[in-house]
């Protein structure tokens, strides 16, 4: 099929530019870059001085950016310089919480991630309220956020009437989902693969005649909780489908994190043959502990777009037992470490995440920001 054309979202082709630098490597986090070689705990390249009795200088503060050991993109092999981070947190994340939590929270998070400097949030889904109640308060939330120029808020839309109703709150980014396994799509979205890809050619119709740009998930790409393995070749056919009706961007999900960087790098093999590699994401959830591993082969693979949530939170209601995505904190920490531009600031992230465990009474996922409470 030919493809068609893409709808291509405000940030498309040109990433925000660094604040206070440009280039790889010369990212804002913390404001630390630039101050000489890093060294670790203990080292005393602090800015304090000493007294009269010669007691010795106080360090400055120790955080994770300060203590991330940093090397070249070159020494790290063939990497991406800038990384889109698409944070999934609003949605993924909160879409599993067994208790119903405050709008005013929701709005509180996503207006705290848009001060980090990420680019894309997903904000909410529009789905029937019976399946996910979580978000069934979706309008209230897209029109009590504040909308950041340069900031992208797209939202899950799995049919036109969940289109319809996310172009009325104002939602001018949309996801639809589907999956390279058959039981999956039934219990998610209560379909066949076959019949979800029609209800997703009436969205892509509605949003090319509104110049929506749409994003689409593969869901099961390693692994599915009912079927178990997944072909790559499946996932390849799902992801070339949805590609050619026109989803600017295919986000792969490793729904049930499951894989590891030998499955990734097959799976990614087969689809980069099908689906130009630059209109590639993966979303990895960390239920094995591969997240990081796996996202790290991918962008070797030359993959630049990367899904995470903050303070790890999430997973999905219809994969029984994952956990949640990568900590959006600890991929930002391991970007840093590797000089790969991101352009988000990673103390706001961890205050971020720092707001939404207190709201949720809850310990963080990411592991950057549990060690930076010991620090
Ligand atoms: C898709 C449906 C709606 C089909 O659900 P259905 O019951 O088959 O739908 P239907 O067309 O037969 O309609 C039944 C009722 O739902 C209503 N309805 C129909 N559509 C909508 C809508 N959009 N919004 C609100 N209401 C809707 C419709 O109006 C009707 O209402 P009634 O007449 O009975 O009062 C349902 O299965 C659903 O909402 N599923 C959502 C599941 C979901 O949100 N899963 C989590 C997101 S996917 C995920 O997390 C994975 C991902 C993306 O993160 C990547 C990864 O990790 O792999």
């Amino acid at each position: 099929m030919a493809a068609a054309r893409r709808l291509l979202p405000r940030w498309a082709g040109s990433l925000r530019p660094v604040r206070g630098g440009g280039g790889p490597g010369s990212g804002n986090w913390d404001g630390d870059r630039g101050q000489g070689p890093r060294t670790g705990r203990g080292t005393g390249t602090g800015t304090g001085t000493g007294d009269r009795d010669g007691n010795r200088p106080r360090p400055a503060p120790l955080t994770p950016a300060r203590l991330c050991p940093q090397i070249s993109a070159a020494a790290a092999g063939a990497l991406p310089p800038r990384v889109k981070v698409v944070e999934v947190g609003p949605r993924d994340g909160l879409q599993n919480e067994q208790s119903i939590v405050p709008t005013p929270v929701k709005i509180g998070l996503i207006d705290m991630l848009s001060g980090t400097g990420l680019q894309v949030i997903e904000a909410t889904s529009f789905v029937s309220p019976r399946w996910v109640p979580q978000m069934a308060d979706h309008t209230e939330v897209m029109q009590g956020i504040n909308k950041l120029p340069g900031v992208s808020y797209p939202v899950l839309t799995p049919n036109l009437k969940g289109f319809q109703a996310a172009v009325a709150a104002g939602a001018k980014e949309v996801s639809i989902f589907g999956a390279a396994s058959e039981l999956f799509t039934k219990k998610n979205i209560n379909c066949s693969i076959e019949e979800s890809l029609e209800r997703f050619s009436e969205v892509m119709s509605a949003a090319r005649a509104a110049s929506i740009p749409v994003r689409g998930y593969v869901s099961c790409v390693l692994g599915c909780p009912y079927e178990g393995k997944i072909s790559a070749a499946k996932v390849a056919e799902v992801s070339k489908k949805m590609y050619s009706m026109g989803c600017y961007e295919i986000s792969l999900g490793d729904t049930i994190g499951i894989g590891t960087p030998g499955s990734m790098r097959e799976m990614l093999t087969a689809v980069m043959k099908e689906v130009p590699v630059g209109a590639l994401a993966v979303h990895c959830h960390d239920t094995y502990g591969q997240a990081l591993a796996n996202i790290l082969v991918a962008l070797q693979m030359g993959v630049s777009v990367v899904d995470a949530s903050v303070a790890g939170l999430g997973g999905c209601p219809y994969a029984k037992g994952a956990s949640g995505n990568v900590a959006t904190e600890d991929l930002v920490y391991m970007l840093n470490g590797l000089g790969i531009h991101t352009g988000v600031d990673l103390q706001k992230l961890m205050d971020t995440g720092t707001f939404i465990c207190n709201a949720l009474n809850r310990r963080t996922n990411s592991k950057v920001s549990q060690a930076s409470c010991r620090l």
